[in-house]
């Protein structure tokens, strides 16, 4: 049989709505107002029907429901959109492979979410609607359990990863250097996932601070914020000899080495940390194209790595660091980051990466395209992993 990303009608965004999709769309509206109630039902169902599964999600469940439901929003929101449904859930196949995920979970998860969608679903939901949905989670539980198939034959579920540096670099921002037990590839610019051995199945993302190494080593700028359990995990108890597991490289922030365009990089906070991994990819490359970074912060005390960045621009004439403080007094630039970008330039020959909180991802986008960046041209990551709780990055 082909896989099920073969199987699919070959969609684009754009034209009418499939009969499935429409069916799907407003299943979803009406559970929208009570998708808090809804999950929790779907979990709880799922874990009476199955206890075997309890064992592969995390103890407490808060972050876990936003999840599915973000998950059930996105691939609706792109049913009819073939190529960016298949990458998306390839990727939440492969992506899965960490927690233990295996085929025969997926009937288990199918038959209770729709039970929960049936209870909580009443007005809308009829025997068509529930067709529609066995269709479609058909096909998105395939497509997820081919990818994490195909992923078998190359990659480990997860890599164990030593830590083996620790520099507490202000009150609640470390930099912490990891051994993989085996070979880690990855590209500069992407983030992987991480859990510790203090929050068990509990995994957040974070942006690799440098290009691949020859020693193997990878280092991680990770910032305690309230409430994120593994950021304080990391900043505060972890050590040298504690192991941490990592799931696959994610990300499509990489530098496109095919064109001599400028980089345009705005880093906000621990931001920094994979745009400095840009600048080592170039730097590299040995082809000389300008790079221009602009370093935000809240505070001067905030630039933690202010002196690696113009270390950087010593080194290498085509670089420009330039620091820019938001919120408090400084002999720097002054203002936010994104003001301050528009008075420099113009940026006709640059590509743009923005990295940092997703309010300054989201203005930064603005502020390019107002001044005449094309959007494909600007990269970040998903404002989605950046938003949902599942990424205390930092
Ligand atoms: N690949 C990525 O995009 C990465 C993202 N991050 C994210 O970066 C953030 C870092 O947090 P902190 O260091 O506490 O940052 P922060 O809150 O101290 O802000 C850093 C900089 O961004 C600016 N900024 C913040 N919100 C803004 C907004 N709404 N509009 C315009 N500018 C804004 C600030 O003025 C400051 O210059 C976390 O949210 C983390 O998840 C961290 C690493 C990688």
């Amino acid at each position: 049989m082909p896989p099920a990303r073969d199987r699919l009608p070959v969609r684009r965004a754009g034209s009418a709505p499939s009969p499935d999709t429409v069916l799907i769309r407003r299943t979803l509206a009406e559970i929208e107002p009570v998708a808090d109630k809804a999950t929790s039902y779907f979990y709880a169902l799922l874990f009476i029907r199955h206890p075997d599964l309890r064992s592969l999600f995390p103890v407490a469940m808060d972050t876990q429901r936003d999840r599915l439901f973000k998950a059930l929003l996105t691939a609706a929101e792109h049913a009819d959109d073939t190529a960016t449904l298949t990458e998306y859930l390839s990727h939440l196949g492969r992506g899965h492979r960490k927690y233990g995920t295996l085929p025969e979970h997926y009937p288990a998860v199918g038959e209770c979410l729709i039970a929960a969608l049936t209870r909580f679903a009443s007005d809308t939901w009829s025997e068509a609607t529930e067709a529609a949905w066995v269709r479609v989670y058909t096909t998105v539980s395939q497509i997820m359990i081919d990818a994490a198939a195909e992923d078998e034959q190359s990659s480990p579920a997860w890599w164990q990863a030593e830590v083996v540096g620790h520099e507490l670099r202000t009150r609640d921002i470390a930099v912490v250097t990891v051994r993989p037990e085996e070979p880690y590839p990855f590209l500069a610019g992407q983030y992987t996932s991480l859990e510790t051995p203090w929050w068990p199945r509990i995994w957040r993302n974070y942006s690799f601070s440098s290009a691949p190494r020859s020693d193997g080593l990878l280092t991680f700028h990770v910032k305690a914020v309230p409430a994120g359990w593994v950021s304080n995990a990391l900043v505060h108890h972890a050590r040298p000899g504690d192991v941490l597991r990592l799931g696959p490289p994610a990300g499509s922030m990489i530098v496109d080495h095919t064109t001599d365009n400028g980089l345009l990089c705005l880093g906000g906070g621990t931001g920094i940390a994979p745009i400095k991994a840009l600048v080592e990819d170039v730097a590299e490359h040995g082809r000389r194209r300008p790079v221009e970074v602009f370093y935000g912060a809240r505070h001067d005390d905030d630039l933690y790595d202010i002196d690696t960045m113009l270390g950087l621009q010593r080194s290498h004439p085509w670089l420009s660091v330039r620091p820019v403080v938001s919120d408090g007094p400084t002999r720097r630039l002054s203002g936010q980051l994104t003001h301050i970008v528009r008075e420099y330039g113009p940026w006709p020959a640059y590509d743009a990466y923005l990295s940092g909180p997703p309010g300054m991802i989201r203005s930064g986008v603005d502020t390019l395209v107002g001044i005449g960046i094309p959007s494909h041209r600007i990269r970040h990551d998903g404002i989605d992993e950046l938003t949902t709780s599942s990424t205390d990055r930092g």
